[in-house]
């Protein structure tokens, strides 16, 4: 059967990987991921099958373009006869193993998202989006859950297959005529599979390209596959229609069972469980790989290198296949409100990551209020127990209370880096969504609000201007924890590696940050670190706001802010309250601009 669509093909790819060796990182030997296979994807459904640990998403992300091309160490992929570079994983379509979607947007939501993004403002107008995501729906046989939430760990939402289809259809809105998928059938139920692998045959008779790779089908869904590809360690063992894949076997002398499943055939052919018959091609001593030289010397693989040679003798080596569309197909500024508005969406309706945090910034303002209610004038409770000790407990309670943005950017790590790596927007795109949408309702209003009912519940000066003095001071406090949470979130994947980096300094900062130790009578050589102290800097400038100006008295002595602040070296000028402000923006900008280096240099590569 002949259908229209691109043709893919790949020659004497050898891909490899230098192992890292223990804990410096050494470089170790080298590992033959793909030993020298070539093949033909035509239109139609094209697998590639094989046991674990054969080759085979390794084969497809090589042919994909999601590969470090670092490991290349020879080949190429063309399609329809022209060069491709790694440039493919930005205009092809790819579906990841495990359905990465936005579990809190509807399929609808989700696949206007990608919609949005992908494809050409200027060519599409918001009414051929919705037409595009409506008749995707269609097609994928999603009307019943169109606007159903495809769910979260808290929120149940669709169901497995459906997931799997919103995310073909995250794909299909492109309109792509390559598709490729990683094991799609896997984790889903038999009738799932199937029916996934239906719509699949269906989509590649209107002139796709699919290429997948699957480990074990049923033959009900083996049946549909028009190519097959055989894997093992590294080397192609079979590749040609899948209807003559059990005759070629036959030929080599395995003998399939009658109600034999083909696919459990070639593995148990592949895993030494069936041997051939006597009088037959024997798998000599080195057993597996006498299949693959086997292959070799087949009239398929003869046909298939005649059919390479043909095609790539036409390929002029300096024209770049893939650069249909640049980078990306929308503006910064688009993909900005897009992807902002997601946030938002998506932090509304999360309650653990955004009621929470106002609820607690509440309770806890209220806690501080009622135990340092309305601080009297009188010494020596104004002073050093009440308005510095509730500071340092309010400024304990902004750093601390952010050590939940660590999680930030490690809980969307997977979704970043399948949409980043599949051209739905720039990495700034998503920093700036994140520092937006996170910081103004999680950071700053919370925050707001905490200082107002801490502020007048303890009776501090009752001076709007110094009000919003304290509040401003308590926000940055507040954001330059945060950056330093986003820093340790962008550096790392895991919560447990970024629990243990991000107390660490918030513990340092709070032993030098004043009030523990005594920063005049510490050890010179430590003495540095309080120039590093959020908790310092913090503490100090709503000493300044609130002693300035203010008188205390017991029944004997005066003694005015000011006195109070030059006996414990505060510099109380108006210049030394604004350099503690500048320190945190400065921390805060540090911080922040480094997590976004972080963010540009993490591995895109599979
Ligand atoms: N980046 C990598 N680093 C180290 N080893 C790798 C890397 N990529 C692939 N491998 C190794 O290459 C071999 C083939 O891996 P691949 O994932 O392609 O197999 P697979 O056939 O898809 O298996 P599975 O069905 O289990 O996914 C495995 O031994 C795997 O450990």
């Amino acid at each position: 059967m002949d259908l229209s669509g691109p043709i893919l093909t790949f020659q004497n790819l050898h891909y490899c990987i230098t192992e890292n060796q223990g804990l410096c990182n050494r470089k170790g030997k080298k590992k033959d991921i793909l030993k020298d296979v070539s093949g033909i994807m035509k239109p139609g459904i094209n697998a590639i099958m094989g046991p674990t640990g054969s080759g085979k998403t390794s084969l497809l992300d090589v042919i994909a373009g999601r590969k470090n091309p670092q490991g290349l160490c020879s080949g190429q992929v063309l399609v329809d006869s022209k060069v491709v570079t790694s440039d493919l994983r930005l205009s092809s379509a790819y579906v990841v193993q495990d359905d990465i979607l936005m579990g809190t947007l509807t399929v609808r939501e989700n696949l206007a998202f990608s919609v949005n993004l992908r494809l050409p403002p200027n060519q599409y107008s918001s009414q051929d989006k919705e037409l595009k995501v409506s008749s995707v729906i269609q097609e994928l046989g999603l009307q019943d859950c169109a606007d159903t939430k495809i769910g979260t760990e808290f929120l149940r939402g669709v169901s497995g297959g459906e997931r799997k289809r919103c995310s073909i259809g995250m794909e299909l809105v492109t309109s792509p005529s390559l598709l490729f998928l990683d094991e799609p059938t896997t984790g889903l139920d038999a009738n799932t599979a199937n029916s996934i692998i239906t719509l699949l045959q269906r989509l590649s008779r209107n002139g796709k390209t699919i290429i997948f790779s699957i480990h074990q089908p049923r033959f009900s869904i083996f049946r549909q596959f028009d190519h097959l590809t055989l894997m093992n360690k590294g080397e192609i063992i079979y590749a040609g229609p899948a209807n003559q894949a059990v005759g070629y076997f036959d030929g080599l002398g395995y003998k399939c069972e009658v109600f034999n499943n083909p696919a459990d055939f070639f593995l148990d052919i592949i895993n030494g469980e069936i041997t051939p018959v006597l009088g037959s091609p024997d798998r000599g001593p080195g057993g597996e790989s006498s299949l693959s030289q086997g292959y070799q010397k087949s009239l398929y693989c003869k046909q298939l290198m005649e059919q390479l040679k043909q095609m790539t003798q036409a390929v002029d080596p300096t024209v770049k296949a893939v650069r249909e569309r640049s980078r990306y197909a929308t503006a910064f500024f688009y993909q900005l409100r897009v992807v902002c508005s997601r946030t938002v969406k998506n932090i509304l309706r999360n309650p653990q990551t955004s009621y929470a945090q106002l609820i607690l910034n509440i309770i806890f303002a209220v806690l501080v209020g009622l135990i340092y209610y309305q601080i009297p004038h009188t010494l020596p409770e104004a002073l050093q127990n009440s308005r510095i000790g509730a500071f340092f407990f309010l400024i304990i309670n902004m750093v601390f209370g952010n050590l939940s943005a660590v999680e930030l950017f490690i809980s969307e790590r997977a979704l970043f880096i399948h949409e980043n790596s599949s051209g739905y927007y720039r990495t700034s795109v998503y920093f700036l969504s994140k520092v937006f949408a996170d910081l103004i309702p999680n950071r700053i209003i919370p925050v707001f609000l905490f200082s107002s009912i801490s502020y007048y519940m303890m009776g501090l000066k009752p001076n709007i201007e110094a009000f919003l003095l304290f509040a401003l001071t308590m926000s940055l406090v507040s954001l330059s924890a945060v950056s330093l949470a986003f820093l340790v979130s962008a550096s790392v994947s895991s919560f447990a590696m970024a629990n243990i980096l991000i107390a660490l300094p918030f513990v340092f900062m709070m032993v030098f940050g004043g009030f523990l130790v005594n920063l005049n009578s510490m050890l010179r050589w430590m003495s540095w670190l309080k120039w590093a102290s959020i908790f310092r800097y913090g503490l100090e400038a709503v000493t300044i706001n609130e002693m300035r100006g203010q008188v205390f008295t017991n029944n004997y002595t005066i003694l005015t802010g000011e006195m109070y602040m030059m006996q414990q070296g505060i510099d109380y000028s108006l210049w030394g309250f604004w350099q503690n402000e500048i320190a945190l923006l400065g921390i805060m900008l540090v911080c922040m601009s480094l997590a976004y280096v972080q963010l540009l240099r993490i591995n895109r590569w599979k």
